[in-house]
């Protein structure tokens, strides 16, 4: 019989990587399990984003289609040619190996506190009781890598601090240019460029260790993005699945390519034009994985309200107005981001109006 823990989980990778009695707070539901049938390949437009700044109306027209349809769809789709050094990606995958090779000590001393988006976090241990994700993660602001990462660990991880930042930067600009391929797309040029021309966004390093019963346990559960755009790089590992016409499906990792998706943010201010779409990653016995991902989040006070041309009779209004900062704070201290975050949000909002609680959109 398991004997009841009253002290949260410890998630330490080099001591559970080898456990093959996995502990229940890590094990969950059997709806929830991954199954072999999950490792189809999700079939995803490839967008060469050279080609769509290439100067030929026609062709970014064409792209800007392809892009459309699998937005309206399911929100997914992958992006080559996108300009980011390669050099660039390989560091900063391998500085990120290094980060989470350390000892759980050394790298609690940049600990995620509660209530707080950014720090390293061991699992959700204290966080959450359970279901509890198969994963390490470490969530900087991208405004302020190298100052966050050299404030909390110190002169000694400059050198990972200014990786990050370079990163950090070359997804604030490559995010610009998809929000113009997103604009085009649904008519409104460069409305949703300039909206998030302040972007306050979040840079998050996934680390997944090995799992000796990896059918038993989840890297991160099934969720939709509750952020705007989502740019992440997977390193040569495969572990992403989506969800889509009811049935999971792999995304699997393509050399100097990224996997771009809408988040419930970003659905909102398209007026549900676009979708957001579940999506979970799944770990194995025999390597961990990493994967680095960029979220993007508007200045935290700006309303998301859609453009004036995405409200008509045919699409009434599909959420109301709402700040980042009023979402985020929603995923940190009342609700755990999932499947259900928009519409759960969008109740707790009317919720709040009819109670007098001030919210943006009175
Ligand atoms: C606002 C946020 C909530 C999460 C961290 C940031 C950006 C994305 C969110 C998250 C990654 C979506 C998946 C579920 C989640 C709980 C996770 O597994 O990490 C989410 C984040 C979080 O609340 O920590
Ligand atoms: O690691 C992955 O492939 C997916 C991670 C993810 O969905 C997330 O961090 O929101
Ligand atoms: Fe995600």
């Amino acid at each position: 019989m398991a004997t009841q823990t009253m002290q949260p989980l410890v998630f330490d990778a080099s001591v559970l990587s080898r456990k093959p009695d996995i502990p229940t707070e890590l094990v969950w539901s059997e709806k929830d399990r991954p199954t072999s049938d999950s490792f189809d390949e999700l079939d995803l437009p490839v967008i060469d984003l050279a080609s769509f700044f290439s100067g030929n109306d026609e062709t970014a027209l064409e792209i800007a289609k392809q892009v459309g349809e699998a937005c309206a769809k399911h929100g997914f789709f992958l992006l080559t040619n996108h300009g980011v050094d390669e050099g660039l990606l390989e560091e900063a995958q391998r500085r990120t190996e290094g980060f989470f090779r350390m000892s759980l000590e050394e790298k609690e001393r940049v600990k995620r506190k509660a209530g707080e988006i950014f720090g390293y976090a061991s699992s959700f241990t204290g966080r959450f009781a359970s279901n509890l994700p198969w994963k390490e993660t470490l969530s900087i602001p991208t405004n302020a890598a190298e100052e966050y990462i050299v404030k909390t660990l110190g002169d000694d991880f400059q050198q990972y601090g200014n990786v990050l930042q370079k990163y950090s930067n070359a997804m604030n600009k490559l995010v610009l240019e998809i929000l113009e391929v997103l604009g085009l797309s649904l008519g409104v040029g460069r409305w949703f460029r300039d909206f998030y021309s302040d972007n306050d966004s979040i840079f998050r390093a996934n680390y997944y260790p090995s799992c000796l019963k990896p059918d038993l346990t989840l890297g991160t559960g099934p969720h939709y993005d509750p952020t705007s755009v989502t740019i992440l790089h997977q390193d040569e590992i495969t572990g992403l699945q989506v969800f889509v016409d009811g049935k999971w499906y792999t995304v699997s990792p393509k050399p100097n390519t990224f996997v771009i998706n809408i988040g419930d943010a970003f659905m909102a201010l398209t007026n549900k034009r676009y979708k957001s779409c579940m999506h979970r990653a799944v770990v194995n016995s025999t390597a961990a994985r990493k994967s680095l991902v960029f979220f993007l989040c508007p200045r935290k006070d700006k309303i998301l309200r859609p453009p004036e041309s995405l409200i008509n009779a045919e699409h009434p209004r599909a959420y109301p107005d709402f700040t980042w900062a009023t979402m985020e704070e929603f995923t940190q201290k009342h609700y755990r981001a999932d499947t259900q975050t928009a519409n759960v949000f969008a109740r707790w909002l009317q919720k709040n109006k009819e109670e007098g609680i001030t919210v943006e959109w009175d």
